[in-house]
């Protein structure tokens, strides 16, 4: 019999996972599963829960969570060799991840996508010796983003990370280097990010040039510009265009090394990550998600 194990956050969000367990458990059983329930107490729950999945060989994880959750479990899966399919449930307050891949943010709409056998490879990024899926953000602006409160994003959801980060942006510049595949781009920056999906703080147009399967880290460096080309684009980012700003360079790459003279905190799919120096590379789809 085909095995699932459902990795369940009953804090995330509007703390509703529990509500969908059975409504799951009827859809997997019928799709001729044996499905074991995990429930997280703590931050590394879902990685230990994760790993011990894939010893067993299971053959679908179901991650009932926001983005830390997810994010959590990936890390328990992406250096295993057998790494089952993955089913995602959006029950944060921003689900970037989900937003990526089309499931829908709608509960019960996400749940019923687990009838389907659809599935979609999906790049991972390796950062240091974590992973990631979203996105990397490296100086001031992601501190300021790791510094949101649970109770801002439920109550602002990815306004939150904006005004966040747009206080922060405006005062704060710092020197970075940028080493890509066999370039490189030294300079001031106000903001350096590394995206694998186009949604990053609930703006899916953050980064639309990248697919979740491209096998490329996309990356958006915004140089020190005057406080009226930063407003520029800051609206470039809500539209959509980040890329097409003159100042802004943009660039696709297999890996990417950053350093700083000073020091450089990070952010890694919405949690603080480790400071400079940084090393990110990518595994092309490395992980199988079900979608709709
Ligand atoms: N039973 C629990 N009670 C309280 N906190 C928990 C529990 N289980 C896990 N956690 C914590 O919840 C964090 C993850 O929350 P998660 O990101 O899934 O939800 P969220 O913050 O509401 O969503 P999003 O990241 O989309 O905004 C983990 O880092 C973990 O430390």
């Amino acid at each position: 019999m085909k095995q699932a194990m459902l990795i369940v956050n009953p804090s995330s969000g509007k703390e509703e996972a529990l509500d969908h367990v059975e409504t799951i458990k009827e859809i997997l059983t019928e799709k001729g599963y044996e499905v074991s329930v995990a429930q997280t107490e703590k931050e590394l729950d879902a990685t230990k829960y994760c790993q011990g999945a894939c010893k067993d060989e299971f053959d679908l994880i179901v991650s009932m969570g926001g983005d830390g959750t997810l994010h959590k479990t990936i890390n328990g899966m992406v250096d295993q060799t057998h790494r089952p399919l993955l089913g995602i449930i959006p029950l944060g307050t921003v689900n970037d991840f989900a937003r990526a891949l089309d499931i829908p943010l709608q509960v019960e709409e996400a749940v019923d996508v687990l009838r389907s056998d659809q599935t979609k490879a999906v790049d991972i990024g390796r950062f240091n010796d974590q992973y990631f899926v979203n996105i990397v953000a490296a100086g001031a602006v992601a501190e300021a983003t790791s510094e949101v409160t649970p109770e801002q994003k439920t109550k602002f959801g990815s306004l939150a990370y904006m005004m966040e980060g747009m206080k922060t942006l405006t005062n704060h510049s710092y020197p970075i280097r940028i080493e890509y595949d066999d370039k490189a781009w030294e300079g001031e920056s106000f903001l350096f990010l590394a995206a694998l999906t186009n949604s990053a703080g609930g703006f899916e147009n953050l980064s639309p040039e990248a697919e979740v399967n491209d096998g490329k880290i996309h990356g958006y460096v915004v140089p020190k510009v005057s406080m009226i080309r930063l407003a520029t684009i800051a609206s470039a980012i809500v539209r959509g265009n980040l890329k097409d700003e003159k100042d802004v360079q943009y660039f696709k790459a297999d890996r990417i090394r950053l350093t700083s003279k000073e020091e450089l905190v990070t952010n890694v799919d919405g949690e603080e990550g480790d400071p400079l120096p940084v090393e990110l590379s990518v595994l092309p789809s490395h992980i199988q998600v079900v979608v709709k």
